[in-house]
């Protein structure tokens, strides 16, 4: 069967222009899946207060970040697929779900060297369901893949925020950084509104209503953020046997008043060195590829906020980026799919 792999991550502007990041900007905070008010309220909120104000600051956020190559984001996205293609036989490209290449671009670039394409392995990467992200990365590559009349199938890897391999990719690429002395290793998540939460629960009666939710097992897991970051964390912190005073968990990048995920990174790294956390460690598994999230908010705002508090020492742990632990985890998803194996993917 002729296969090929589209990994799919969030995207940045096309440049650091405030036309671009406007632009940008627009298409995130409309999608409904994550700013889910309805339309009218959704398009004076982003387009009359948040854009306005915001496009400027994230103009010069990015800047702060911006390589030769363009965005840290989309070059490390463009690495992994070199990296990866050179590990399995099917084609790889990349898409994005806000900006450039979006799926259909995608899909028309596999389809000109391969016009026999049988089936796209859609890759999202997103270690964990979230409805602005994993979810809607998924949904927008289905509708342009429906638009776009294509003859080949589109498969999808499911959430992997607890697959050995993943947990694996990530426990090494954090064990080098527990060999200096720290007092804490902070594992900060991408926030979402608590009422993503509440809407994504498919029994209606578990997340964020049950005492322990994230510890109790329940269905909704399989739609919740915060049980799978936890998740993330339990296992990690487990295996590589971090005890519990010298972990943390928290949740970034919160937008708006509404009450997000708590407890929020920020007021962590603040707070920490008054506890007696001098050293810090932090690292970010909801991205798996370095972005505006850690270089920016994390690497020199959290930094700034933790040294300007107390602190001592603040180091941030790349994400998985082109580790080749992560590297070899994909391809060998890939290679097991092909071989028949379906655990991987949803039905
Ligand atoms: C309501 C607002 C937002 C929700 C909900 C949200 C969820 C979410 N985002 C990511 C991953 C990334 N977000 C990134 C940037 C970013 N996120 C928001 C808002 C929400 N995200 C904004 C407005 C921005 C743009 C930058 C800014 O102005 O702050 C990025 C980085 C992109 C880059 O180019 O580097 C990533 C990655 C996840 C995983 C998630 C839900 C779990
Ligand atoms: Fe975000
Ligand atoms: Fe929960």
């Amino acid at each position: 069967m002729k296969r090929a792999v589209v990994l799919m991550n969030l995207g940045s502007p096309d440049s650091t222009e405030v036309k671009d990041v406007k632009r940008y900007l627009d298409e995130f905070l409309m999608d409904e899946r994550v700013i889910d008010k309805p339309w009218l309220l959704r398009a004076l909120l982003v387009k009359g207060i948040i854009i306005p104000s915001r496009a400027p600051k994230s103009a010069e956020a990015y800047k702060s970040i911006w390589t030769d190559k363009g965005s840290p984001l989309i070059v490390i996205s463009k690495d992994l697929r070199n990296a990866l293609a050179k590990e399995i036989e099917e084609p790889v490209v990349i898409a994005m779900r806000y900006g450039n290449p979006s799926p259909k671009a995608a899909f028309d670039e596999l389809l000109v060297k391969n016009p026999d394409l049988e089936e796209v392995i859609l890759v999202p990467l997103y270690p964990h369901y979230a409805m602005s992200s994993y979810e809607t990365a998924v949904e927008y590559a289905k509708e342009q893949y429906k638009k776009g009349g294509y003859k080949f199938r589109l498969t999808t890897i499911k959430p992997y925020y607890d697959h050995p391999d993943y947990i694996n990719a990530l426990c090494e690429s954090i064990r080098p950084y527990l060999d200096q002395p720290f007092d804490q290793i902070l594992f900060s998540y991408h926030g979402v509104p608590e009422r993503h939460i509440y809407k994504g629960d498919i029994t209606g009666k578990h997340c964020l209503k049950v005492e322990n939710c994230c510890d109790t097992p329940s269905p909704a897991h399989e739609y919740c953020y915060r049980h799978q970051c936890w998740q993330t964390t339990k296992i990690v912190t487990e295996r590589l046997q971090i005890p519990k005073e010298k972990w943390g968990f928290s949740f970034q990048s919160r937008l708006g008043r509404d009450p997000w995920l708590q407890p929020y990174t920020a007021a962590r790294l603040e707070a920490l060195p008054k506890e007696g956390v001098k050293r810090v460690l932090v690292v970010c598994p909801a991205f798996v590829s370095d972005c505006l999230e850690t270089l920016e908010e994390i690497a020199e705002e959290g930094k700034e906020t933790f040294l300007h508090a107390g602190g001592e020492s603040f180091e941030m742990i790349p994400c998985l980026n082109v580790h080749p632990l992560w590297v070899s985890a994909l391809a060998k998803w890939i290679k097991e799919y092909a071989q028949g194996n379906k655990e991987m993917v949803l039905k």
